[in-house]
Parts: C-alpha cells; sequence; structure tokens
C-alpha cells in the first residue's frame, strides 16, 4: 500500500515515518509538509499537495485543520482514500468531510487507538446507568505543544455520552464562574497542558456515594501511528463513505 502522508514533520509524521519504514507491505512514497528540507526523510516532501507527482494508495493526514480543504480538493480529484487524524475541525468543517465522502472513502477519528475507541462505548453505557444520580466530568491531558483544546478526543467523548443521553447535557469548558454551583445537565470538559504528556483522558461519574472513573493514558505516540496504519488498510479499497475507528475495530 503507498502512503502519502500529511503533516511528516510533525510529532505524528515522523513517527509514523519510522514505523513504517519496519514495514514490507506498507511505504511512504512521498510527504507533504512547509519546510521541505527540515528532515532528511527517506522520501519526496512537497510544499504542497498541488505538487505531488507520485501515484498513492492513502493519504494519511497529521497536520492542522486549516488544511481540509486542499486535502478534500486532492482526494477527490485524484481518486484517494483520505485517513484524517487531525484535530480541532469546526462542524462545518466536518460537514465538509462528510459531503466529500460521497466521492471518495474517507475515514476520520480524533483518536486511532484501539483503547480510546473502546471506552467511547464503556462510557455511552456508563452514562445511561449512572446519569440520574452522577455528575459527569471529563478531564484531558496533553503536552505543551498542542494547538487545540479541549483535545478532539475530549470532544469525541463528549458527543459519544451525550447522544447516549438523547443530547440532554450542556457542555462546560473549564468551569471558571466564582457565582454558580454545578448544574444537573451540565457535562464538565477541563484541558491541562503541559510538558511532554502524550495523551491522557479520564471521564469522572461522582456520585454521592461513590466515585467511578474511566480513563485511558497513552504511553507512546506510536499507539495513534499503528492505528492509523491499521485504518488505512481498512480503508483501501472500500466504497466511498465517512468511516470511523468504530468500522475497523469491529472488522
Ligand atoms: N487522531 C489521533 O489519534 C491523533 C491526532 N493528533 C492530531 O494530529 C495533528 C498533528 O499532531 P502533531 O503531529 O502532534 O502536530 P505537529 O505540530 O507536530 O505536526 C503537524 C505538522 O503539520 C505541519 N503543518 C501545519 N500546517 C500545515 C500546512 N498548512 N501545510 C502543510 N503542513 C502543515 C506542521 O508544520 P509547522 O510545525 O511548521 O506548523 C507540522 O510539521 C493535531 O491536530 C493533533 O491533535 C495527534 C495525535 C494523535
Ligand atoms: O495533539 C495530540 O498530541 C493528540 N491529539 C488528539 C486529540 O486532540 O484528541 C489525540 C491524542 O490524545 C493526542
Amino acid at each position: 500500500m503507498k502512503v502519502l502522508l500529511h503533516g511528516c514533520n510533525g510529532r505524528m509524521g515522523q513517527t509514523l515515518t519510522k514505523i513504517i519504514s519496519n514495514l514490507n507491505d506498507v511505504e511512504v512514497v512521498c510527504g507533504v509538509d512547509k519546510d521541505t528540507a527540515k528532515f532528511n526523510n527517506p522520501y519526496p516532501v512537497y510544499s504542497s499537495l498541488n505538487e505531488v507527482k507520485e501515484k498513492v494508495d492513502v493519504l494519511i493526514d497529521f497536520s492542522n485543520h486549516v488544511c481540509l480543504d486542499s486535502i478534500l480538493e486532492y482526494g477527490k480529484k485524484n481518486n484517494v482514500a483520505l485517513v484524517i487524524c487531525t484535530t480541532g475541525f469546526s462542524e462545518e468543517e466536518k460537514a465538509k468531510m462528510q459531503e466529500a465522502s460521497k466521492y471518495i472513502p474517507i475515514l476520520h477519528s480524533a483518536n486511532m487507538s484501539l483503547g480510546v475507541n473502546l471506552i467511547l462505548s464503556l462510557v455511552s453505557q456508563a452514562a445511561k446507568v449512572l446519569y440520574e444520580n452522577f455528575d459527569i466530568e471529563i478531564i484531558e491531558k496533553h503536552h505543551n505543544q498542542k494547538l487545540d483544546s479541549p483535545s478532539g478526543t475530549a470532544l469525541m467523548i463528549a458527543d459519544a455520552i451525550n447522544k447516549a443521553l438523547n443530547d440532554v447535557l450542556n457542555y462546560n469548558y473549564g468551569r471558571h464562574s466564582k457565582t454558580q454551583k454545578r448544574e444537573k445537565n451540565e457535562l464538565g470538559i477541563h484541558a491541562v497542558r503541559g510538558g511532554n504528556i502524550v495523551g491522557e483522558h479520564e471521564v469522572l461519574f461522582a456520585g454521592p456515594f461513590e466515585n467511578i472513573e474511566i480513563k485511558h493514558t497513552a504511553l507512546s505516540r506510536d499507539v495513534f501511528a499503528y492505528g492509523a496504519i491499521r485504518a488505512a488498510k481498512y480503508l483501501h479499497g472500500k466504497p466511498n463513505g465517512f468511516y470511523t475507528m468504530k468500522d475497523v475495530i469491529s472488522e
């Protein structure tokens, strides 16, 4: 499978470059990033998707949400499947992905790890059982270079919980009201940034007599890279449509 790495110079782009170089059935044939000479990558790097000459099967994207239009245009024009792992998309941008998936296969997930995608169903189940008597709060922690907050994963977990509760919850980001008590239908979402934390997501169900914490800790960026490779293999050859990691892990 021939892969184009979009955002190849970044933390995730370089993690994928290292891992794929040891695989026999996947090859990075080119990359795209702002600085074409930053690393001595074992493949050509272009500053724009318009310059790409190589034929590729799948584009894997870990870059920035502002790149979305160019990625969707490239995928549609060249009939290339897209694994979009970037976070920080607006609702309008997410709608653009859905629209483009009528013409090409697109997979998007804010977290490519098996563990987080398993947690999505666990927290949905827990929310249904516990909501009446428990308050639900999400706490995420990431490294100090992360651009978006809260994390895409925290929002994905919040949406899964809210969907399980028929969308009754209002999100309260980083609660800093000094005068108001917590309301019953709040879902608190809190972002911590510091050092080199790879990624932690905790869902707290706080009840009158007991607390339940469901937590995922990413120990290395390799977990996201292996997930993205698995997703790319899954997507290669699939019919046009919109896919998530749920499709990949339930195959
Ligand atoms: N779904 C998942 O499992 C995961 C998702 N992510 C998400 O992936 C994204 C990237 O993360 P990470 O690798 O840590 O971030 P980095 O900032 O390390 O890497 C992003 C790379 O994309 C480049 N880039 C930014 N804008 C453009 C552009 N317009 N054209 C070409 N290249 C561009 C950056 O260049 P420059 O530095 O010069 O701006 C950088 O080299 C983030 O949104 C992050 O949240 C991260 C880990 C896991
Ligand atoms: O930027 C990161 O590093 C990560 N971003 C993703 C997110 O926003 O949820 C996933 C992961 O936690 C690492």
